[in-house]
Protein backbone atom coordinates (compact mmCIF):
# COMPACT_ATOMS: atom_id res chain seq x y z
CA UNK A 1 0.00 0.00 0.00
CA UNK A 2 1.70 3.51 -0.81
CA UNK A 3 1.89 6.31 1.92
CA UNK A 4 -1.21 8.32 0.54
CA UNK A 5 -3.66 4.76 -0.36
CA UNK A 6 -2.94 3.75 3.78
CA UNK A 7 -3.55 7.73 4.63
CA UNK A 8 -6.57 7.46 2.18
CA UNK A 9 -7.74 4.32 4.18
CA UNK A 10 -7.50 6.17 7.68
CA UNK A 11 -9.79 8.87 6.47
CA UNK A 12 -13.25 8.00 7.81
CA UNK A 13 -15.31 7.33 3.81
CA UNK A 14 -11.82 7.50 2.63
CA UNK A 15 -11.68 6.11 -0.54
CA UNK A 16 -15.07 4.38 -0.85
CA UNK A 17 -17.52 6.96 -2.06
CA UNK A 18 -16.77 8.56 -5.01
CA UNK A 19 -16.91 12.16 -3.96
CA UNK A 20 -19.81 14.18 -6.13
CA UNK A 21 -18.49 16.59 -8.93
CA UNK A 22 -20.10 19.97 -9.88
CA UNK A 23 -19.28 22.25 -12.62
CA UNK A 24 -17.93 25.87 -11.16
CA UNK A 25 -19.29 27.75 -14.20
CA UNK A 26 -22.48 26.12 -13.45
CA UNK A 27 -22.27 27.38 -9.68
CA UNK A 28 -20.16 30.60 -10.84
CA UNK A 29 -19.73 31.25 -14.81
CA UNK A 30 -16.89 33.98 -13.71
CA UNK A 31 -15.31 31.16 -12.63
CA UNK A 32 -14.86 29.96 -15.74
CA UNK A 33 -11.77 32.72 -16.55
CA UNK A 34 -8.70 32.04 -14.71
CA UNK A 35 -8.08 35.75 -14.95
CA UNK A 36 -10.75 36.46 -12.75
CA UNK A 37 -10.05 33.88 -10.40
CA UNK A 38 -6.72 35.20 -9.76
CA UNK A 39 -8.19 38.70 -9.57
CA UNK A 40 -10.40 37.47 -6.20
CA UNK A 41 -7.71 35.51 -4.49
CA UNK A 42 -5.73 38.22 -4.92
CA UNK A 43 -3.85 39.45 -1.53
CA UNK A 44 -6.50 42.33 -0.03
CA UNK A 45 -4.75 43.14 3.16
CA UNK A 46 -2.88 46.43 3.78
CA UNK A 47 0.60 45.95 4.41
CA UNK A 48 2.85 48.75 5.35
CA UNK A 49 5.96 46.91 4.34
CA UNK A 50 6.98 47.67 0.14
CA UNK A 51 8.11 44.42 -1.51
CA UNK A 52 10.93 42.76 -1.23
CA UNK A 53 11.39 44.52 2.45
CA UNK A 54 11.06 42.21 5.68
CA UNK A 55 7.38 41.33 6.58
CA UNK A 56 8.60 39.37 9.40
CA UNK A 57 11.20 39.47 11.38
CA UNK A 58 12.37 36.54 13.98
CA UNK A 59 14.83 38.22 16.29
CA UNK A 60 16.82 36.54 18.19
CA UNK A 61 13.94 33.97 18.70
CA UNK A 62 14.76 30.95 21.81
CA UNK A 63 12.17 28.18 22.46
CA UNK A 64 13.06 26.41 25.59
CA UNK A 65 11.28 22.95 26.75
CA UNK A 66 12.57 22.58 30.28
CA UNK A 67 16.04 21.56 30.18
CA UNK A 68 16.04 21.67 25.93
CA UNK A 69 16.54 24.39 23.56
CA UNK A 70 14.26 23.82 20.26
CA UNK A 71 15.12 27.05 18.75
CA UNK A 72 18.10 28.59 19.93
CA UNK A 73 18.61 32.47 19.30
CA UNK A 74 17.28 32.29 16.23
CA UNK A 75 17.12 35.45 13.54
CA UNK A 76 16.29 35.57 10.12
CA UNK A 77 13.76 37.75 8.04
CA UNK A 78 10.81 36.54 5.72
CA UNK A 79 10.67 39.40 2.80
CA UNK A 80 7.62 40.29 1.42
CA UNK A 81 6.22 38.59 -1.86
CA UNK A 82 8.88 36.20 -1.71
CA UNK A 83 8.86 32.16 -0.94
CA UNK A 84 11.03 31.30 1.91
CA UNK A 85 11.92 27.54 2.70
CA UNK A 86 12.68 26.73 5.90
CA UNK A 87 15.11 23.34 6.13
CA UNK A 88 16.70 21.29 8.24
CA UNK A 89 16.76 17.66 9.60
CA UNK A 90 14.30 16.22 12.05
CA UNK A 91 14.35 18.16 15.26
CA UNK A 92 15.79 21.12 14.01
CA UNK A 93 13.35 23.40 15.46
CA UNK A 94 11.47 23.94 12.21
CA UNK A 95 7.59 23.56 13.66
CA UNK A 96 8.39 24.90 16.98
CA UNK A 97 9.88 28.61 14.94
CA UNK A 98 6.59 27.97 13.19
CA UNK A 99 5.11 27.47 16.42
CA UNK A 100 6.64 30.40 18.27
CA UNK A 101 5.44 32.69 15.00
CA UNK A 102 1.49 31.75 14.94
CA UNK A 103 1.21 32.07 18.76
CA UNK A 104 1.28 28.64 19.79
CA UNK A 105 4.33 28.85 21.88
CA UNK A 106 5.22 32.59 23.04
CA UNK A 107 9.33 32.82 22.63
CA UNK A 108 11.66 32.34 25.80
CA UNK A 109 13.31 35.03 24.58
CA UNK A 110 13.64 37.34 21.59
CA UNK A 111 10.82 38.55 19.41
CA UNK A 112 8.85 37.79 16.17
CA UNK A 113 7.64 41.31 14.22
CA UNK A 114 5.13 41.33 12.00
CA UNK A 115 4.48 44.09 9.45
CA UNK A 116 6.14 46.21 11.53
CA UNK A 117 4.26 45.02 14.85
CA UNK A 118 5.43 43.01 17.80
CA UNK A 119 3.53 39.76 18.03
CA UNK A 120 4.24 39.64 22.16
CA UNK A 121 0.67 38.20 24.26
CA UNK A 122 -1.32 37.74 20.97
CA UNK A 123 -3.39 34.81 20.99
CA UNK A 124 -3.69 32.52 18.41
CA UNK A 125 -6.84 33.97 16.30
CA UNK A 126 -5.63 37.60 17.31
CA UNK A 127 -2.49 36.34 14.98
CA UNK A 128 -4.69 34.67 12.64
CA UNK A 129 -6.22 38.55 11.93
CA UNK A 130 -2.93 40.16 11.91
CA UNK A 131 -2.29 38.83 9.43
CA UNK A 132 -0.27 35.14 9.80
CA UNK A 133 -2.18 31.75 8.36
CA UNK A 134 -1.18 28.39 7.71
CA UNK A 135 -1.64 24.56 7.40
CA UNK A 136 -0.63 21.90 9.42
CA UNK A 137 1.79 18.57 9.24
CA UNK A 138 -1.56 16.84 9.93
CA UNK A 139 -4.59 17.90 8.05
CA UNK A 140 -7.13 19.68 9.96
CA UNK A 141 -10.43 19.97 8.44
CA UNK A 142 -13.90 19.92 9.35
CA UNK A 143 -14.98 16.29 7.57
CA UNK A 144 -18.59 16.38 7.95
CA UNK A 145 -18.90 19.91 6.59
CA UNK A 146 -18.38 20.43 2.72
CA UNK A 147 -15.20 22.05 0.50
CA UNK A 148 -16.99 25.51 0.25
CA UNK A 149 -17.94 25.70 3.91
CA UNK A 150 -14.17 24.80 5.06
CA UNK A 151 -13.15 27.61 3.35
CA UNK A 152 -16.22 29.96 3.67
CA UNK A 153 -15.38 29.28 8.02
CA UNK A 154 -12.48 30.85 6.82
CA UNK A 155 -13.26 34.04 5.16
CA UNK A 156 -15.42 34.53 8.73
CA UNK A 157 -11.81 35.08 9.90
CA UNK A 158 -11.97 38.69 8.73
CA UNK A 159 -15.50 39.61 8.71
CA UNK A 160 -16.52 43.09 10.40
CA UNK A 161 -20.35 42.62 11.22
CA UNK A 162 -20.84 42.62 15.17
CA UNK A 163 -22.90 39.84 16.74
CA UNK A 164 -25.79 41.47 17.02
CA UNK A 165 -25.56 42.43 13.03
CA UNK A 166 -25.17 38.92 12.35
CA UNK A 167 -28.16 37.90 14.21
CA UNK A 168 -30.02 40.51 12.70
CA UNK A 169 -28.76 38.97 9.45
CA UNK A 170 -28.22 43.13 8.44
CA UNK A 171 -27.67 44.29 4.73
CA UNK A 172 -23.61 43.98 5.60
CA UNK A 173 -23.34 41.03 7.09
CA UNK A 174 -25.77 39.42 4.29
CA UNK A 175 -23.22 41.44 2.01
CA UNK A 176 -20.11 40.05 3.28
CA UNK A 177 -21.92 36.35 3.77
CA UNK A 178 -21.79 36.51 -0.10
CA UNK A 179 -18.70 37.98 -1.02
CA UNK A 180 -17.45 35.00 1.59
CA UNK A 181 -19.03 32.20 -0.55
CA UNK A 182 -17.91 34.30 -3.73
CA UNK A 183 -14.39 34.26 -2.40
CA UNK A 184 -14.23 30.46 -1.13
CA UNK A 185 -15.30 29.65 -4.57
CA UNK A 186 -12.66 31.35 -6.09
CA UNK A 187 -10.10 29.77 -3.65
CA UNK A 188 -11.13 26.15 -4.39
CA UNK A 189 -11.27 26.99 -7.65
CA UNK A 190 -7.34 28.06 -7.41
CA UNK A 191 -6.74 25.46 -5.49
CA UNK A 192 -8.12 22.73 -7.69
CA UNK A 193 -10.98 21.78 -5.86
CA UNK A 194 -13.77 23.84 -7.83
CA UNK A 195 -15.65 20.52 -8.33
CA UNK A 196 -15.94 19.14 -5.40
CA UNK A 197 -17.49 22.72 -3.84
CA UNK A 198 -20.50 20.79 -2.30
CA UNK A 199 -18.45 17.33 -1.55
CA UNK A 200 -17.82 16.96 2.45
CA UNK A 201 -14.20 17.27 3.24
CA UNK A 202 -13.97 14.02 4.51
CA UNK A 203 -15.09 12.43 1.30
CA UNK A 204 -12.01 14.18 -0.80
CA UNK A 205 -8.79 12.45 -1.39
CA UNK A 206 -5.86 13.03 0.89
CA UNK A 207 -4.25 15.47 -2.35
CA UNK A 208 -7.63 17.31 -2.32
CA UNK A 209 -7.59 17.93 1.18
CA UNK A 210 -4.13 18.96 1.46
CA UNK A 211 -5.43 21.67 -1.15
CA UNK A 212 -8.29 22.36 1.23
CA UNK A 213 -6.45 23.24 3.77
CA UNK A 214 -4.53 25.82 1.56
CA UNK A 215 -7.57 27.02 1.04
CA UNK A 216 -8.75 27.90 4.02
CA UNK A 217 -5.69 29.12 5.20
CA UNK A 218 -5.73 31.71 2.28
CA UNK A 219 -9.59 32.83 2.70
CA UNK A 220 -8.60 34.52 6.30
CA UNK A 221 -6.53 36.54 3.44
CA UNK A 222 -2.94 36.86 5.18
CA UNK A 223 -0.04 38.64 4.87
CA UNK A 224 2.28 35.35 5.40
CA UNK A 225 1.23 31.97 4.63
CA UNK A 226 2.74 29.35 6.50
CA UNK A 227 3.10 25.71 5.02
CA UNK A 228 4.07 22.88 7.29
CA UNK A 229 5.15 20.13 4.79
CA UNK A 230 2.23 20.53 2.55
CA UNK A 231 3.55 17.75 0.11
CA UNK A 232 3.77 15.35 2.73
CA UNK A 233 2.53 11.89 1.52
CA UNK A 234 2.56 13.42 -2.24
CA UNK A 235 3.73 11.21 -5.25
CA UNK A 236 6.67 12.95 -7.44
CA UNK A 237 3.88 14.18 -10.21
CA UNK A 238 1.66 15.63 -6.95
CA UNK A 239 4.66 17.31 -6.20
CA UNK A 240 5.55 19.19 -9.10
CA UNK A 241 1.35 20.23 -9.36
CA UNK A 242 1.59 21.55 -5.45
CA UNK A 243 5.07 23.87 -6.55
CA UNK A 244 3.12 25.34 -9.61
CA UNK A 245 0.40 26.52 -6.93
CA UNK A 246 2.56 27.34 -4.70
CA UNK A 247 4.54 29.67 -7.41
CA UNK A 248 0.88 30.97 -8.40
CA UNK A 249 -0.03 31.91 -4.94
CA UNK A 250 3.34 33.72 -5.12
CA UNK A 251 2.52 35.52 -7.87
CA UNK A 252 -1.16 36.57 -6.81
CA UNK A 253 0.66 38.60 -4.11
CA UNK A 254 1.41 36.41 -1.01
CA UNK A 255 4.32 35.48 1.01
CA UNK A 256 4.79 31.98 1.67
CA UNK A 257 6.98 30.26 4.57
CA UNK A 258 7.76 26.71 2.91
CA UNK A 259 8.87 23.85 5.97
CA UNK A 260 9.56 21.32 3.76
CA UNK A 261 11.31 17.61 3.93
CA UNK A 262 11.82 17.49 0.27
CA UNK A 263 15.00 19.19 -1.04
CA UNK A 264 14.04 19.25 -4.63
CA UNK A 265 10.41 20.53 -3.79
CA UNK A 266 12.07 23.32 -1.74
CA UNK A 267 14.93 24.00 -4.74
CA UNK A 268 12.59 24.03 -7.19
CA UNK A 269 10.18 26.68 -5.93
CA UNK A 270 11.75 28.89 -2.96
CA UNK A 271 13.41 32.07 -3.72
CA UNK A 272 15.62 31.56 -0.58
CA UNK A 273 16.45 28.93 2.02
CA UNK A 274 17.10 29.05 6.10
CA UNK A 275 18.88 26.33 7.60
CA UNK A 276 18.25 25.16 10.99
CA UNK A 277 20.60 22.64 12.35
CA UNK A 278 20.17 22.02 16.04
CA UNK A 279 17.76 25.22 16.62
CA UNK A 280 20.25 27.09 14.83
CA UNK A 281 20.28 28.92 11.60
CA UNK A 282 23.37 27.46 9.94
CA UNK A 283 22.89 28.96 6.69
CA UNK A 284 20.85 31.54 4.67
CA UNK A 285 20.71 32.62 1.32
CA UNK A 286 18.91 31.38 -2.62
CA UNK A 287 19.01 27.81 -3.38
CA UNK A 288 21.91 27.21 -4.93
CA UNK A 289 23.76 28.95 -2.46
CA UNK A 290 22.55 27.22 0.43
CA UNK A 291 22.80 24.20 -1.53
CA UNK A 292 26.95 24.49 -1.98
CA UNK A 293 27.35 25.50 1.52
CA UNK A 294 29.73 22.74 3.15
CA UNK A 295 28.04 23.45 6.04
CA UNK A 296 24.35 22.24 5.21
CA UNK A 297 25.66 19.18 2.68
CA UNK A 298 27.14 18.36 5.78
CA UNK A 299 24.06 18.69 8.34
CA UNK A 300 21.52 17.93 5.65
CA UNK A 301 21.69 17.45 1.93
CA UNK A 302 24.00 14.46 2.74
CA UNK A 303 21.09 12.51 3.67
CA UNK A 304 19.39 10.95 0.57
CA UNK A 305 16.05 12.61 -0.45
CA UNK A 306 14.56 9.17 0.10
CA UNK A 307 15.25 9.10 3.60
CA UNK A 308 14.11 12.55 4.36
CA UNK A 309 10.93 12.52 2.73
N1 LIG B 1 6.03 20.64 23.00
C1 LIG B 1 7.27 20.15 23.12
N2 LIG B 1 7.74 19.73 24.31
C2 LIG B 1 9.01 19.25 24.43
N3 LIG B 1 9.89 19.17 23.42
C3 LIG B 1 9.46 19.58 22.20
C4 LIG B 1 8.14 20.09 21.98
N4 LIG B 1 8.01 20.42 20.66
C5 LIG B 1 9.19 20.12 20.09
N5 LIG B 1 10.06 19.62 21.00
C6 LIG B 1 11.44 19.23 20.75
O1 LIG B 1 12.08 20.34 20.17
C7 LIG B 1 13.01 19.92 19.15
C8 LIG B 1 12.64 20.60 17.84
O2 LIG B 1 11.41 20.02 17.37
P1 LIG B 1 10.65 20.53 16.08
O3 LIG B 1 9.40 19.74 15.99
O4 LIG B 1 10.57 22.00 16.10
O5 LIG B 1 11.66 20.09 14.94
P2 LIG B 1 11.40 19.98 13.37
O6 LIG B 1 12.62 20.55 12.71
O7 LIG B 1 10.11 20.59 13.03
O8 LIG B 1 11.37 18.41 13.19
P3 LIG B 1 10.54 17.49 12.14
O9 LIG B 1 11.20 17.71 10.83
O10 LIG B 1 10.78 16.12 12.68
O11 LIG B 1 9.10 17.92 12.19
C9 LIG B 1 12.94 18.42 19.11
O12 LIG B 1 13.98 17.91 19.92
C10 LIG B 1 11.59 18.10 19.72
O13 LIG B 1 11.58 16.85 20.35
Amino acid sequence: MSDIERREADLPGGGLEEPAVVDVADVDPSLADPDLVAERVAARRGIRVPVGAPLLRMEGVTVRFGGLTAVDDVSFDIRRGEILGLIGPNGAGKTTCFNAMTGVYRPTSGRVVLDGQALRRHRRHEITRLGIARTFQNIRLFGEMTALENVVVGTDARHATSVPGALLRSRRHRREEREGIERAMALLELVGVGAMATEKARNLSYGHQRRLEIARALATEPKLLCLDEPAAGFNPAEKEALMGLIRQIRDDGYTVLLIEHDMRLVRGVTDRIVVLEFGRVIAEGTPEEVTADPAVVAAYLGVPDDATA
